[in-house]
C-alpha cells in the first residue's frame, strides 16, 4: 500500500523519510522497483477526495498526493510484472469513464491493473464534485450497480473482435461488439465502450472496508476483500461471513480472497526494530487537548482516560505506568499494555524499558496493525495467520518510505521464500494470475448488430402501423 508520506502519522519526521509530496515520483519509482524485485503481487494506491488542515497530524499522507489512476499509469511504465491497484470511489466516478480508464491501463500494462473500489462517503468530496450525495443507506446498492455496469462495459468487445484482415479490409468482426445498456436505480449508461476488452477480461475488484455492509458487498462483488483484522479468530469469522454472502450471491466461497493490512517494522535484530518503533512514538505529536501541534483531542491523555475507564490526573506522558495504575485499566487498557509490550519489549516498572503513558496513548491513538521484530518473528506472524485460516495474504503498509519498506522486502520476503511460503519471483503474467484468479468469460451473447436489427424491425412495425 503506497502512502508516500508514510502510513504512521509521525513517519515523515523520521530521519531519511520522504516528506515532500512534490517529489512523489521519486519515492514511487523506488517503491515500485523494490516491490517488483521482491515479487509482490501488487502495489495498492488508496484514495480520498478532499483535504483539510485537520489531516496534518492524523493522516498526513492524505493531505496532498497524486491521483491513483495517474499513479497506476506511471507505475505501469516503469515496471513489467507487478500488479497495480488504483482506487476509485464509486460515489464520485462515472462508470463509463472508469471502465475506459481501467480498460486502457490494463491494455497499457499487459493485464496488471485492478480497481480498489471505495464506497466511503465524505462531505468534502460531495462539495468538491458538486454532486448530490448517494443516500447514505443506499451507497452499497449504488456501488453494486456501478460494478455490474463496469463489467458490462468491459465486455463491450469480444476478445477477438479485432480481426484486422488486411486482405479483405475487414478490421472488426461486427458480431464481436455488444450492446451494454445498463439501466439501474442509480446507474444509467449505454455504451458500448470505446476501448478493447481488457487483457484480464475484467480487472479484479478489491474492496476495502470492515463494516458489515462492506463485508456483504465484498462477498457479493469483489475478487479481493481488504479488511482490518485484529486477531486470527476475527479473520476466521470474517472469512466465514464473506463466504456466506458469496454463496448467497451464487458465487463460490473461494472466489473472494481475504487480505488484511499490516505494518511491519523490521530490522536485523529485534532491539533495532523496537528502536525504530520507539522513535516513531517519540515523534508523534501527542499531548493534551490544547497542546499546540498535537494530534486532535480524541488522541489526548484525557480521551485515553475515558477509553480505559481510569482517571489519569497528574500523570506525565513520559512517566512509567505503575503496576498499581495498570491494575485499574479495563480490558481494552490491558490489550493496549500487551500491544505496547509486544511492539517495544517494554514491561511494567522496568527502569529505562518501562511502559510509559506515551506508548499506551500512541497505541490507542494510531490503530495501525503494527508488528515489530526481526525477519523471523515477522514471518512467524504471517505464517501463523495464514495457517489459522485468518487471511489469504497481507497488504503491507510502511510507516514511512522508503527505508522500512526496503527492509521488509530485503529481510522478510526472502525469509518467507526460504520457508516455502512465498514464491520466488513471478510465475504468471497478469495480476489475476499472480492472485490465482481465473479469467472471466465475456458474458454478453447478443451482438450489437443483431439488437440494432431487432430495433429496426420494431421500427418497421411502428412505421407499418402508422
Ligand atoms: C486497509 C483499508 C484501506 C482503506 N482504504 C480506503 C481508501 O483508500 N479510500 C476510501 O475511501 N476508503 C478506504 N477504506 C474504507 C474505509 O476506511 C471504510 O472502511 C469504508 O468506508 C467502509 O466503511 P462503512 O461501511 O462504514 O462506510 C479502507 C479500509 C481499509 C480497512
Amino acid at each position: 500500500m503506497f502512502r508516500a508520506l508514510g502510513a504512521y502519522p509521525s513517519g515523515w519526521r523520521h530521519a531519511g523519510a520522504h516528506r515532500d509530496p512534490r517529489a512523489d515520483a521519486t519515492v514511487l519509482r523506488r517503491t515500485a522497483k523494490l516491490a517488483e524485485a521482491a515479487g509482490l503481487d501488487f502495489l495498492y494506491f488508496g484514495e480520498w477526495l478532499s483535504t483539510g488542515l485537520d489531516l496534518e497530524h492524523r493522516d498526513p499522507y492524505l493531505l496532498a498526493r497524486v491521483d491513483p489512476l495517474s499513479a497506476v499509469t506511471f507505475a505501469a511504465g516503469i515496471t513489467r510484472r507487478i500488479g497495480l491497484v488504483g482506487t476509485i470511489n464509486a460515489s464520485y466516478s462515472g462508470p463509463y469513464a472508469t471502465a475506459r480508464a481501467t480498460a486502457s491501463s490494463d491494455v497499457l500494462s499487459s493485464g496488471r491493473v485492478a480497481i480498489g473500489l471505495a464506497v466511503s462517503s465524505d462531505t468534502g468530496a460531495d462539495a468538491n464534485f458538486g454532486v448530490a450525495p448517494v443516500p447514505a443507506d443506499r451507497r452499497f446498492e449504488h456501488a453494486e450497480e456501478f460494478v455490474d455496469a463496469l463489467r458490462s462495459l468491459w465486455d463491450s468487445w469480444d476478445d477477438d473482435a479485432f480481426v484486422a484482415d488486411r486482405s479483405t479490409g475487414r478490421l472488426i468482426d461486427a458480431e464481436g461488439l455488444h450492446a451494454t445498456d445498463f439501466d439501474g436505480d442509480f446507474v444509467h449508461v449505454a455504451g458500448p465502450l470505446n476501448a478493447p476488452r481488457p487483457p484480464q477480461g475484467h480487472p479484479p475488484i478489491i474492496h476495502a472496508g470492515s463494516s458489515a455492509a462492506s463485508l456483504r458487498f465484498a462477498g457479493r462483488n469483489a475478487d479481493v476483500a481488504l479488511v482490518a483484522i485484529g486477531a486470527p479468530s476475527e479473520g476466521v469469522a470474517i472469512r466465514r461471513e464473506i463466504a456466506e454472502h458469496a454463496l448467497a450471491a451464487g458465487r463460490a466461497a473461494e472466489d473472494v480472497l481475504l487480505v488484511a493490512p499490516i505494518m511491519p517494522i523490521v530490522a536485523d535484530t529485534v532491539p533495532e526494530s523496537w528502536a525504530i518503533f520507539d522513535e516513531l512514538v517519540r515523534l508523534l505529536p501527542v499531548g493534551d487537548d490544547n497542546a499546540g501541534g498535537a494530534l486532535p483531542s480524541a488522541r489526548s491523555l484525557r480521551s485515553l482516560a475515558q477509553v480505559i475507564d481510569t482517571p489519569l490526573t497528574n500523570v506525565e506522558l513520559d512517566e512509567p505506568v505503575t503496576r498499581r495504575a495498570a491494575a485499574r485499566f479495563n480490558e481494552y487498557g490491558q490489550q493496549l499494555l500487551a500491544l505496547v509490550a509486544a511492539r517495544t519489549g517494554r514491561s511494567l516498572e522496568t527502569g529505562d524499558r518501562a511502559i510509559t503513558y506515551r506508548h499506551v496513548l500512541a497505541t490507542h491513538a494510531v490503530p495501525a496493525p503494527v508488528i515489530v521484530g526481526d525477519a523471523s518473528s515477522v514471518a512467524d506472524h504471517f505464517e501463523e495467520w495464514v495457517d489459522l485460516g485468518a487471511v489469504d495474504g497481507f497488504v503491507v503498509q510502511s510507516p514511512f518510505l522508503p527505508a522500512p519498506f526496503a527492509a521488509f522486502t530485503e529481510l522478510v520476503v526472502p525469509e518467507l521464500v526460504r520457508r516455502g511460503r512465498f514464491r520466488s519471483g513471478y510465475e504468471g503474467r497478469t495480476l489475476r494470475e499472480h492472485l490465482g484468479l481465473g479469467r472471466p468469460e465475456n458474458t454478453h451473447r447478443v451482438p450489437l448488430v443483431r439488437t440494432a436489427a431487432q430495433r429496426f424491425a420494431g421500427f418497421d412495425e411502428v412505421v407499418g402501423a402508422s
